[in-house]
C-alpha cells in the first residue's frame, strides 16, 4: 500500500486518545491528526457520518477518517442519537439522565461511526465501521473528562464509563466495537499489496 498514514480529522482530543490507544501498535499505518471544525450535520445517523466525512475529504483532498458518535435513548426513539452533542452542552450530564425521569426505560445505544473516503474528486465513496454498544442511561457517575461517560453504564457492568479504567472501556466500548472492524480493514488492504 502506498498510503502508509491515515489522516483522521477530528476537533476532539478524547477521541484521538481512544483511537490511538486502541489501535495500538498493530495497525499498519500512522494515525495523522487533523484537527477541522466540521459541521454538525442533520439526519439519520449513517447520513451524517457519509456527509461529514465528504466534507472533509473536499476540503483537505486526501483520503480521511472521520468519527461521529450518538447516544440513542431507547425511550425516546433514538434521540437525542447524532444530535447528542449540543444536548450534552445545553443541559449537561444531569440534563440528559433527567431527560429520562418520567420513563421506566432507561436503556441507551452508544453509537460509534467511522467513515473513510479516498479523498479521490471524483469518486467519494464513504465506507462505514459501525460499533454498539448497549447499556443505560444513570445520574451521573464518575470523571467528567470525557462528554457523556458519567451517566452511561454499559450493560454487564455496575458502573459507568466514567468510573471503568479507561483499558477496560477501550476492549467493550462503541468506539473500540467500530475500530475492531476498521482495523480488520486496512489490515487486509495492507496485505493485498
Ligand atoms: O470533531 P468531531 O470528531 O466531530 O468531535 P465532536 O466532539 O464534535 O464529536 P461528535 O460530533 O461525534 O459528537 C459526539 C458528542 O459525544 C461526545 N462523545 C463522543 N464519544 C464519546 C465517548 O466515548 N464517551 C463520552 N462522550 C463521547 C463528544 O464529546 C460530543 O459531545
Ligand atoms: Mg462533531
Amino acid at each position: 500500500m502506498a498510503q502508509r498514514t491515515l489522516t483522521f480529522v477530528t476537533g476532539n482530543v478524547k477521541k484521538l486518545e481512544e483511537v490511538r490507544a486502541i489501535l495500538g501498535n498493530n495497525f499498519p499505518l500512522e494515525i495523522i491528526s487533523h484537527n477541522l471544525d466540521l459541521p454538525e450535520l442533520q439526519g439519520e445517523i449513517n447520513e451524517v457520518s457519509i456527509k461529514k466525512c465528504q466534507e472533509a475529504a473536499r476540503k483537505l483532498k486526501t483520503p480521511v477518517l472521520v468519527e461521529d458518535t450518538s447516544l440513542c435513548f431507547k425511550a425516546l426513539n433514538g434521540l437525542p442519537g447524532p444530535y447528542i452533542k449540543w444536548f450534552l452542552e445545553k443541559i449537561q450530564p444531569e440534563g440528559l439522565s433527567k431527560l429520562l425521569t418520567g420513563w421506566e426505560d432507561k436503556s441507551a445505544e452508544a453509537i460509534c461511526t467511522f467513515a473513510y473516503c479516498t479523498g479521490n474528486c471524483e469518486d467519494l465513496d464513504v465506507i462505514l465501521f459501525q460499533g454498539i454498544t448497549k447499556g443505560k442511561i444513570v445520574p451521573p457517575r464518575g470523571t467528567r473528562d470525557f462528554g457523556w461517560d458519567c451517566v452511561f453504564q454499559p450493560d454487564g457492568h455496575d458502573k459507568t464509563y466514567a468510573e471503568l479504567p479507561k483499558e477496560t472501556k477501550n476492549t467493550i466500548s462503541h468506539r473500540y466495537k467500530a475500530l475492531e472492524q476498521l482495523k480488520k480493514f486496512f489490515i487486509e488492504k495492507a496485505n493485498e499489496i
